[in-house]
């Protein structure tokens, strides 16, 4: 059974409808990206993921359970990314973790996975004083603390100068190492080529494209994942 599982998923606002019956699948261990132009439906989509809003239509599945009906249950399982301004200037590197850790039924170990992180230094720093790398990998490192099956990573990267960009790759890739499953969003290419077993490309609340990035740039002849995405999202409209 997939790990994830959306099935024409709908959602609309208002008059403004943003998924038209979206699908796709996420099988366990994978990194699975989720790429799309402004406004395409990405993060609707993940919030339905998270049981945060109720879809219009559709079913969705996340480690066999509903996001809605069963959320308390899920969210002990899932550890999304928490955007930086949620999280207080003051609050020192380690006070962030063990409160987070006490969320938790069984929490990873702070100081483990502050020295995964590459925290350690960092512990008793105050999270407004962290340059934007080290605020990503404590960003990160909240959304592992739980120790889920699933981590949800949004705009992982932006911001990030190039070395900073690069660390975080591979930090995700040592994340998926330890049989978490990724779901990342992305407007980065390069990202979803270096990270992504497999990607849903979003246009217009719809998935256009499925697929391998090997497999998509073959699908439309392109040269890059850049490319194939300016295509198939262009053939889309
Ligand atoms: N709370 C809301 N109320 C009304 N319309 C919304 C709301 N949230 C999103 N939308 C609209 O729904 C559509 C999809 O938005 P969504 O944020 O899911 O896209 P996205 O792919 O995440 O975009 P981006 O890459 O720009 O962040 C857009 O047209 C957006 O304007």
């Amino acid at each position: 059974m997939p790990l994830i599982e959306v099935t024409d998923l709908r959602k609309s606002y208002g008059s403004r409808v943003a998924v038209h019956g979206v699908s796709f699948t996420v099988e366990r261990g994978e990194i699975f990206g989720i790429l799309g132009t402004n406004g395409a439906g990405k993060t609707t989509t993940v919030e339905c993921l998270q049981g945060l809003r109720r879809a219009d239509g559709g079913t969705i599945s996340v480690l066999g359970l509903d996001p809605v009906a069963d959320r308390a249950a899920l969210t002990r399982r899932v550890g999304v990314q928490l955007q930086e301004s949620r999280l207080p200037a003051k609050l020192r590197v380690r006070e962030a973790l063990e409160l987070f850790a006490s969320f938790y039924p069984d929490p990873a170990d702070v100081d483990v996975l502050l020295d995964r992180l590459g925290l350690r230094e960092h512990a008793c720093r105050s999270f407004g004083k962290l340059s934007g790398g080290q605020k990503q990998r404590v960003s990160v490192a909240l959304a592992l603390v739980g120790q889920p099956e699933l981590a949800i990573l949004d705009e992982l990267t932006t911001g990030l100068d190039p070395h900073a960009r690069r660390e975080t790759w591979e930090l995700v890739e040592g994340i998926r190492a330890t049989g978490v499953t990724v779901l990342l969003v992305t407007h980065f290419m390069d990202e979803a080529e270096r990270l992504c077993d497999r990607v849903a490309i979003f246009d217009a609340g719809r998935v256009v494209a499925t697929g391998t990035p090997g497999g998509l740039r073959q699908s439309v002849n392109a040269s890059t994942l850049d490319d194939a995405f300016v295509s198939l999202t262009r053939s889309a409209r």
